[in-house]
């Protein structure tokens, strides 16, 4: 017997309803499923962030002033490293863009080491679906190495903090001398030598803050910030940013650093020119700004904020930051986005080999909180950062003593993609998990290969209701689930829940059903009535506010089941999440379709644009505006003062989560608008699937403007006008001012 999917379609009920007949399974106690409860994360890091702040401005103050004395008492007419150096060196890095001047011919050959190894056969290319990645122009044996490279930033987590050179990264061995920071005593080194170094090129801006900003889980990458900022200073970063932000050609700067086979990169002194180019290597890594923001922007936000007080106390930044609203707000969001640029990019430094099962059962457990046991460190690679992620990689890294290493683990053909896996063995998780998790730490939904095929089966096949199992319901022939090995002992419940779908068929129609193109014209209508609302206000017109209240229960409950067995990524949960949102801002619950947002947003980001075709795209654009209209309306009452966006909510909600709900509904409604500008977007129509070449071109035009380009093929004139009015429209629409 093969092995049998259940769907959505009456095969699949009429199996199930057999199987249910047949009392071959015993009810399970409990069916809960992983899910991922972002508000919690969210309020938990809000108060993490809280409570540091309060230390941070206690300890601020208290470590300036020790710093002081212990400078005035001690180091003045001492080391080197003393208080002159400090002032000499703030002093240049103030007026001189945080440049240290090298004497390069002092400088002995052999002080100078390459930071990087890269095979010849490895090329960097960048295209539309993956981003700046690596191909191979020859094959690769099995073994091979591809890649040896140092890492740039790092930041040591606690318990490793005293094993480490800080500055060399080499561990002290047992008998080994180390030296711990004069002023602080809180990280060491194996040499003066580092010592003074570090002292030079970054520490003195964190000295005594090390414990607080290398602190436990997100806040790695507050570590690696603080040090981005500390080492390169920021107007070197702005510089960067700028420059970044006018050219077109991403791989250029990196094709340069890679083949340029003189540049080395000394282990001690950088000159100008090698911090320039790092720097600009740095700032063109991926960020995820406003993906990221959507999840986490409290959290984020915050901590940028804190950031800008540590940088201006540490004269990083100027202290006239603090009085100008609009440069602290322009500044926060810069450090907010390379918050998130470290968060996307960052490896971690395991000592010895990633144990597989740890990683894969605690990607399962919290995938928003991936520590293990042997990980020492966080750090920043910058060529080591664009190989892009496969759920079943070519590539297997590790970290020895000069940093991360990365070879091939099988033989890799010529012009295949090179692909590390990001963490954790993904091979041994569900289609969910592995999305959920990719897209909580690295904002992405993943489109390699085994995605790919997992996804054109997911989107209409049910759930595993058995406990601590999400994989898709595919019996074997034992009549077991072939994710979790087990009977399933929900089939019950799944055959109940589709059944209730029938019904619910019957009162919305077609949109339910998997969209081809004859069907469109049906989903439309129904879209049609939804938005002048006479199909909707007949429906809920005709019934007592009690009656009207139990409907909405009713349409809740069955909501609650379906998103249980279905996977991110479905239509038919995209239609029945945004019919809630519609029926929330009708009857004024913007506390529940708040509840919604993760889930719509979810799917929006595995729906497009991978399953985007020119059968349904026309179909995807109205719903797309559809959802547009709803968020807009319901982002604009929330921004009124006179509306009471909690009046009927029964949860005790605080000010923190209000500010959460504004933004978080300001950015649903920016990404739908993006992703409707989006299909008029230039730069993607090479795929086939969006609007002619010149499209953008032409109605950027003038109004009186008429003349005819022979070169535009448009559609018919009725869809010419309509997606005309559509591109002004997305123009033209704001997001509601925080
Ligand atoms: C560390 S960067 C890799 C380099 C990246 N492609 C670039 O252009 O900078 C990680 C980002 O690459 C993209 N990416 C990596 N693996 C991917 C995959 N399997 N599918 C889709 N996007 C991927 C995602 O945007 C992800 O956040």
């Amino acid at each position: 017997m093969k092995n049998f999917v259940f769907g959505n379609d009456q095969n699949s009920l009429d199996l199930l309803h057999q199987l249910c007949n047949e009392e071959k399974y015993r009810r399970s106690k409990s069916t809960t499923t992983t899910k991922m409860n972002i508000k919690e994360s969210i309020d938990l890091m809000y108060k993490l962030v809280q409570k540091h702040l309060k230390q941070i401005r206690k300890l601020g103050e208290k470590i300036d002033y020790e710093c002081d004395l212990y400078e005035q008492k001690h180091l003045k007419n001492s080391s080197p490293s003393s208080s002159s150096l400090l002032n000499e060196s703030i002093h240049l890095y103030n007026n001189n863009n945080n440049i240290i001047i090298d004497n390069d011919d002092d400088m002995n050959n052999d002080d100078k080491h390459l930071n990087f190894y890269l095979n010849q056969k490895c090329q960097l290319i960048q295209n539309e679906k993956f981003g700046r990645h690596f191909i191979t122009k020859d094959q690769i044996l099995k073994g091979e190495i591809i890649i040896e490279e140092r890492p740039i930033i790092i930041t040591f987590y606690e318990e490793h903090r005293q094993n480490y050179c800080h500055y060399c990264y080499h561990h002290f061995s047992n008998n080994k001398k180390r030296i711990s920071c004069k002023n602080c005593d809180e990280i060491y080194y194996c040499s003066n030598e580092c010592r003074q170094i570090c002292w030079q090129q970054y520490h003195r801006f964190e000295c005594g803050l090390y414990g607080l900003i290398a602190g436990p889980s997100d806040l790695f990458s507050f570590g690696n910030v603080f040090r981005y900022y500390s080492i390169f200073g920021h107007k070197l970063i702005d510089k960067c940013t700028q420059q970044q932000q006018q050219s077109d050609d991403d791989c250029n700067v990196h094709d340069n650093y890679i083949h340029n086979k003189r540049f080395q990169l000394p282990r001690h002194k950088w000159s100008y020119d090698e911090r320039f180019q790092l720097c600009q290597l740095i700032s063109k890594l991926v960020d995820h700004r406003y993906e990221r923001k959507i999840l986490r922007e409290v959290h984020t936000t915050l901590m940028s904020w804190i950031l800008i007080h540590l940088f201006v106390r540490r004269k990083i930044l100027d202290k006239n930051i603090l009085d100008d609203c609009f440069e602290f707000s322009r500044r926060a969001e810069y450090i907010a986005r390379d918050f998130s640029r470290m968060q996307t990019n960052s490896f971690c430094w395991s000592d010895g080999p990633i144990d597989l099962d740890e990683t894969s059962t605690l990607a399962i457990q919290h995938p928003q909180q991936l520590v293990l046991s042997n990980m020492i460190a966080n750090c920043i690679e910058c060529i080591s950062s664009f190989f892009n992620h496969s759920c079943k990689p070519n590539l297997y890294w590790q970290f020895n003593s000069n940093g991360i290493i990365i070879c091939a683990t099988r033989s890799i053909k010529q012009g295949e993609q090179l692909t590390i896996s990001y963490g954790t063995d993904f091979n041994r998780q569900t289609f969910d998990q592995r999305q959920i998790s990719l897209q909580y730490n690295y904002c992405f939904y993943c489109q390699c290969i085994i995605c790919n095929n997992d996804c054109s089966i997911m989107k209409n096949v049910i759930k595993c209701l058995n406990d601590k199992c999400s994989g898709p319901l595919v019996l074997n022939k034992h009549n077991a689930c072939i994710s979790c090995g087990k009977f399933p002992f929900d089939l019950r419940n799944a055959y109940r829940l589709m059944n209730k779908m029938k019904r619910i068929k019957s009162e919305f129609g077609y949109l339910f059903d998997s969209i081809n193109g004859h069907e469109q014209y049906r989903i439309y209508r129904i879209l049609y009535f939804f938005r002048y609302r006479s199909k909707f206000q007949l429906y809920w017109k005709s019934n007592s506010d009690k009656q009207r209240k139990k409907r909405i229960e009713y349409m809740e409950k069955l909501y609650e089941k379906y998103r249980q067995i279905s996977y991110y990524g479905s239509y038919r949960l995209l239609y029945l999440s945004i019919i809630m949102l519609a029926i929330y801002e009708r009857f004024e619950m913007p506390y529940k379709a708040f509840e919604l947002i993760d889930t719509i947003d979810m799917n929006l980001m595995n729906i497009f644009p991978g399953s985007i075709s020119n059968e349904n795209i026309d179909f995807i654009i109205q719903l797309l505006e559809f959802l547009g209209e709803i968020t807009e309306r319901l982002s604009k009452k929330i921004y009124s003062n006179d509306y009471h966006l909690f009046q009927q909510s029964q949860q005790n909600i605080n000010h923190n989560d209000e500010i959460l709900i504004r933004s978080k509904f300001s950015c649903l409604f920016e990404r739908v608008n993006q992703l409707l500008l989006a299909f008029f977007d230039e730069d993607l129509k090479e795929n086939g699937w969006l609007f002619p070449r010149t499209f953008k071109q032409l109605h950027d035009k003038p109004d009186n403007d008429e003349d005819n380009d022979e070169s535009v093929q448009l559609r018919t004139p009725d869809q010419e006008n309509y997606y005309i009015n559509l591109y002004r429209k997305c123009q033209q629409r704001k997001i509601p001012v925080s």
